[in-house]
C-alpha cells in the first residue's frame, strides 16, 4: 500500500473549529435529524427517551459508549470508541463523529433488535417519499429520450445524471440554502479518462461504491444498465451500506425499492428496470454490503477481504461526497495536492463522481482554486459544484 509521506500529511478534518462546516453539521444538522426521525415514527416511550438523551449528549454532554451487548461492540472498540468515551463529541474527527452519530441513532431506535423494531430504517419515510415523488416520475419519463441519442451522447448524459444525482442527499438538503441548490459547474472533469478506462477489452468487473438511495441510486442504476448493455462491464458489483447511514445512503432494501420502481415504470425506464432485474438474476449485477462501508475510517484502512474483492475489478466508481472524503483521507489537503498521489493506495483505478458538499478538495490547479474562491459562493460545501476525477491504472 502506498502511504502518503508523513511530512505531507495535512490535518484531519475536525469538528471543533467555530464556524466550520463540520462543526455546524454537529451543531445544526444532527439535532435536526434526531427531531425529524422522532417525528417520523410512532416510537415507544423508551425510544423517545433514548432519542432525547442522544440529542442532549451530542449538544451538551460527553460521548457515551455503545451498550456492551451491541453486536458490533468489538468493531467499535477496534475503531477506538474507548478513546472517545467521556470526551466531547467535538473532540473527535468529523468522519468519526458522524459515523458514530448514525450508529448511536440506530441504537436509540432499536434498529438491530431484538424486538419489533429490528430492521425498521429510521430514514425510510423520507426515502420512500423521495422515491415515489413527482420529481422521480419526471426523471423516469425523461429516460424516454435516451433511445433517440447517439451512444456517445447517451453515455455523456448518464454520467451527468449520475453526477448531479448526488445532490439528492437528504442529509445535505436538511440544511442547504435554497439558493445553494442551483448547479454551477464542474471544478474538475476527467470524464474522457473515465470512458477510456471503461473501454477495456474484454470487459471486466466494475465496482460501484454507491452513495444515496432514491434520486441518486436510480441514475446510478441507469448508468450501470448502460455499462452492462454496451460492453463496458461484464459484471457490476454495487457496494451498498449494510445499515442505514448518513440519512439517505443506500442499503440493499433501497436497491430493491429502486429496482422495483424502475421495473414498474412505463416506457424506457421500465425496460431498464427489466434488464437490471434480469442482471440481478444472472449475477451480472451483484449487490454487496461490507461492514467497512459504515466504518469511521478512510478507505486507506480498508480490511484485506474488501481490498481483495475490489482488486479483482477493472475500475471502481465512487459516488458522492462522503466516499470522496474517505477516498482521499478526509484531510484539509492543499487543493492542488495531486488526486493520483492520494489515491495510489486504492487497489484499482478509481473514478470519483461527487457534488462538493464538504471542505475536502484535491487535484485542482492553483488558478482554478483562485477562480472559485473569487466567486465567494461557498463552492466547497454548497453543492453547486461537482467533479469527475479519475486515477488511471
Ligand atoms: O456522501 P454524500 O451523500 O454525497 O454527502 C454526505 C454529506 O451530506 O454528509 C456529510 C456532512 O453531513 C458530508 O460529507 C456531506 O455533506
Amino acid at each position: 500500500m502506498t502511504e502518503t509521506p508523513p511530512e505531507d500529511v495535512a490535518p484531519v478534518v475536525g469538528c471543533d473549529e467555530p464556524g466550520s462546516f463540520a462543526r455546524d453539521v454537529l451543531v445544526t444538522r444532527h439535532p435536526a435529524l434526531i427531531r425529524q426521525v422522532r417525528d417520523a415514527h410512532p416510537y415507544t416511550p423508551a425510544q423517545l427517551l433514548a432519542l432525547d438523551a442522544l440529542l442532549g449528549e451530542i449538544t451538551e454532554g460527553v460521548l457515551r459508549p455503545l451498550p456492551p451487548e451491541a453486536h458490533d461492540h468489538a468493531a467499535w472498540r477496534h475503531w477506538r470508541m474507548g478513546e472517545h468515551v467521556g470526551r466531547s463529541w467535538f473532540d473527535a474527527s468529523f468522519l468519526w463523529a458522524e459515523s458514530y452519530f448514525y450508529r448511536r441513532l440506530l441504537q436509540a431506535v432499536d434498529y438491530f433488535g431484538p424486538g419489533p423494531w429490528q430492521g425498521i430504517d429510521p430514514f425510510a419515510p423520507a426515502k420512500r417519499a423521495e422515491l415515489h415523488s413527482a420529481a422521480v416520475d419526471e426523471e423516469l419519463h425523461a429516460l424516454d429520450t435516451l433511445p433517440g441519442l447517439s451512444r456517445a451522447d447517451e453515455a455523456a448524459a448518464l454520467i451527468q445524471a449520475a453526477l448531479w444525482g448526488n445532490r439528492a442527499d437528504l442529509g445535505f438538503l436538511t440544511t442547504a440554502a435554497e439558493s445553494a441548490r442551483s448547479t454551477t459547474g464542474l471544478v474538475a472533469d476527467d470524464t474522457d479518462r473515465l470512458w477510456a478506462l471503461l473501454g477495456a477489452e474484454p470487459p471486466g468487473t466494475v465496482a460501484v461504491i454507491a452513495d444515496n438511495a432514491g434520486r441518486e441510486l436510480i441514475p446510478d442504476l441507469v448508468l450501470i444498465d448502460h455499462l452492462l448493455r454496451h460492453g463496458h462491464a461484464h459484471t457490476v458489483v454495487l457496494h451498498l451500506k449494510p445499515q442505514p447511514y448518513y440519512v439517505s445512503d443506500a442499503t440493499p432494501a433501497d436497491l430493491v425499492d429502486a429496482l422495483r420502481r424502475l421495473a414498474r415504470a412505463p416506457g424506457h425506464a421500465g425496460q431498464v428496470g427489466d434488464r437490471l432485474w434480469q442482471a440481478m438474476a444472472t449475477g451480472r449485477l451483484r449487490p454487496s454490503a461490507h461492514p467497512f462501508f459504515c466504518a469511521p475510517l478512510p478507505y486507506a484502512a480498508m480490511p484485506d477481504d474488501l481490498r481483495r474483492d475490489l482488486a479483482g475489478c477493472t475500475l471502481t466508481i465512487l459516488k458522492g461526497d462522503l466516499n470522496y472524503r474517505r477516498l482521499v483521507g478526509d484531510r484539509l489537503w492543499p487543493p492542488t495536492t495531486p488526486f493520483d498521489r492520494l489515491t495510489a493506495y486504492f487497489p484499482t483505478p478509481v473514478a470519483a463522481l461527487r457534488t462538493l458538499k464538504s471542505d475536502v478538495i484535491t487535484g485542482l490547479t492553483a488558478d482554478r482554486v483562485a477562480e472559485l474562491d473569487a466567486t465567494g459562493d461557498g463552492w466547497r460545501v454548497s453543492g453547486s459544484h461537482a467533479l469527475v476525477q479519475v486515477r488511471g491504472a
